[in-house]
């Protein structure tokens, strides 16, 4: 197996990951697209440092969640091609972690951009 020979190397493997998972995986694809439209609405809405840092912080656990239960997925289809009652808890658990920040996404918008929406609105 080859070993990290730098910083740069180990810069270079990590983004080639970061690559390969968002051409492959649609839904990462997908948070990254509306993390780019949230970014944007954020400027437009003046969030406070600390509303900002909520939905940076929110979005990053969502991308690093997907690309986890990513690495799990290739994992597990290494191991085993068949069906096993252990890949699938290992496949659920992973996308039951997605699906954790996903909800915290959701509660952190409501909490941040609500307020603001109504503001404008009403
Ligand atoms: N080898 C396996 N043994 C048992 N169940 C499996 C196996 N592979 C997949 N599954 C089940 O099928 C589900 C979907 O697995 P799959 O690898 O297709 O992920 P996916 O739907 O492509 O996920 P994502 O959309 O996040 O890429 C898993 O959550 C698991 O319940």
């Amino acid at each position: 197996m080859k070993k990290s020979r730098n910083i740069f190397e180990s810069f270079y493997y990590a983004f080639s990951g970061l690559i390969f998972a968002f051409r492959t995986q649609r839904n990462i694809r997908i948070h990254f697209f509306i993390a780019i439209f949230v970014i944007i609405i954020s400027r437009y809405l003046k969030l406070s440092n600390f509303e900002l840092l909520a939905v940076i912080l929110s979005i990053t656990l969502v991308i690093t969640a997907e690309m986890i239960n990513t690495a799990i997925e290739a994992t597990i289809d290494l191991v085993t091609k068949n069906y096993h009652p252990l890949a699938r808890i290992a496949k659920n658990v992973a996308a039951g972690a997605v699906l954790i920040t996903a909800i915290n996404a959701i509660v952190v918008a409501f909490f941040v951009f609500f307020p603001k929406i109504q503001k404008i609105l009403f």
